[in-house]
């Protein structure tokens, strides 16, 4: 069905588009976006087969919906590139009183848990934290979102009211979203809500703006299109200028997002939950993610790059996805290095040499993060760095019987990993 379905959506985005292979739209349109939208919206309204496209289930649930009988779990799917400020709005998310219990589903690219830690930190209710470390939700642990979905409201339904999903920040967030619409088991219990993009003011226009290999999609663009709410963060590091063209910039890619700025991911609660992005019939749903794959090739194309363009919408970060339609490589330069040892780091060293190496390497360090054991403390010290910016504070203190672990990763462009082993074990006392 799925294939009819985007055999008949590629082909009404085509009668869109008569001039070339892109689409255009009226010239007297001030927002191409909304125009498209409204355009595959009603054209999916009118098609015969909208209606018998989909499942049963998600018939079913679209009725429920109508009916304001819908009591399928809400998800809301937090994306941004690395270090935007994503766990520092769960965080938020989980303190801020607004009377519902969330489950969490967490997704670290590295295959060490620091995430984890600090988000439990925050929560009243750990038991419902889960990890899935070590590959992206967008592809090579997609399945395992799907079975921990399943497994949430199969077994723990009666313990939360909302399902709050954090990607990794080198996610395609149309992978992720294609599992609610097309899933059937899911489709009957879960209903995605939102797609929340948080961007990083300070690095997002270097991101947005990358030059990528032929094929290779630019992550950071694709989470800021997919969004429907986007979170312009750290608006403490930028001048007004840097933000009113970054602003621009992001309302180029996706008219359609509400925005608002924010400082540590602060925004009321509303913003970001209950958003009901996705109250709409599931095909509509289906069309509109067809729709943006296509919007998406049109940004590419003015993305600076070297000539490359979506005949194959690949991209890499070091593995590849097979799925039919949205076949993609992660950038194979991007990779994680993790470092997990015993021992006692002196504080001042640790110091020199993260400094030192954001002053060699902070362009290509897109993000390192650490939870560590320091000398003269009985608190884990946590360290947190986004390109050059390093940020290091005392966390959660270690239990007098637990083994004192030091966990670090980094994740960026051409990591030199014995060079980041070396320069660790010379911060040991
Ligand atoms: N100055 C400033 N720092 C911020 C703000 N929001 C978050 N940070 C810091 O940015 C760093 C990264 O924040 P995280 O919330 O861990 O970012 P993330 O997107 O979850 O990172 P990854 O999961 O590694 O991609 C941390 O040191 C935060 O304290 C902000 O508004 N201003």
């Amino acid at each position: 069905m799925a294939t009819v379905l985007r055999r008949l959506s590629l082909k009404a985005i085509r009668n869109l588009s008569p001039q070339h292979s892109g689409f255009t739209y009226p010239l007297s349109t001030p927002d191409p976006s909304r125009f498209l939208v409204k355009s595959i919206r009603s054209l999916a309204f009118r098609h015969p087969y909208s209606q018998s496209m989909c499942s049963l289930a998600n018939h079913e649930a679209s009725i429920d919906a109508a009916l304001n009988l819908d009591d399928r779990v809400p998800a809301t799917i937090i994306t941004g590139f690395l270090g935007s400020g994503k766990t520092t709005l769960l965080n938020h998310i989980l303190t801020a009183q607004h009377g519902k219990r969330i489950a969490v589903i967490e997704n670290e690219f590295g295959e060490v848990d620091i995430d984890g830690s600090l988000v439990a930190s925050h929560s009243s209710a750990n038991e419902d934290i889960i990890m899935v470390n070590n590959g992206c939700l967008c592809c090579t642990v997609r399945g395992e979102l799907v079975t921990m979905l399943l497994e949430l409201v199969k077994k723990k339904r009666d313990k939360f009211d909302q399902i709050v999903i954090e990607t990794t920040g080198l996610a395609k967030p149309g992978p992720v979203i294609e599992t609610f619409c097309t899933d059937e088991q899911i489709s009957r219990y879960v209903k995605l809500d939102g797609v929340v993009t948080l961007v990083d003011c300070k690095h997002a226009m270097q991101h947005l703006n990358e030059v990528k290999p032929r094929f290779v999609v630019n992550e950071a663009v694709e989470q800021v299109a997919y969004a429907d709410r986007i979170i312009l963060n750290k608006i403490d590091l930028v001048s007004d200028a840097d933000l009113e063209a970054l602003t621009k910039k992001i309302q180029h890619i996706n008219g359609m997002a509400q925005m608002k700025q924010a400082k540590f991911g602060i925004v009321d609660m509303d913003f970001v939950l209950g958003v009901g992005g996705y109250d709409l019939d599931r095909s509509i749903i289906f069309v509109s993610y067809i729709y943006l794959a296509f919007w998406l090739c049109r940004i590419d194309s003015e993305v600076p790059s070297d000539g490359s363009h979506c005949e194959n919408h690949t991209h890499q970060h070091g593995h590849e996805c097979h799925q039919a339609h949205h076949d993609h490589k992660h950038d194979s330069a991007v990779s994680s290095v993790s470092i997990v040892s015993e021992g006692t780091l002196d504080l001042d060293e640790l110091d020199d040499w993260l400094e030192r190496l954001v002053e060699e390497k902070g362009e290509d360090l897109y993000r390192m993060k650490g939870v560590l054991s320091v000398i003269d403390s009985e608190a884990r010290y946590v360290f947190q760095g986004v390109h050059s910016t390093l940020d290091g504070c005392p966390g959660k203190p270690w239990d007098p019987e637990e083994k004192r672990v030091n966990k670090l990763v980094f994740i960026g462009r051409n990591l030199d990993e014995s060079a980041l082993r070396k320069g660790f074990k010379g911060c040991l006392v």
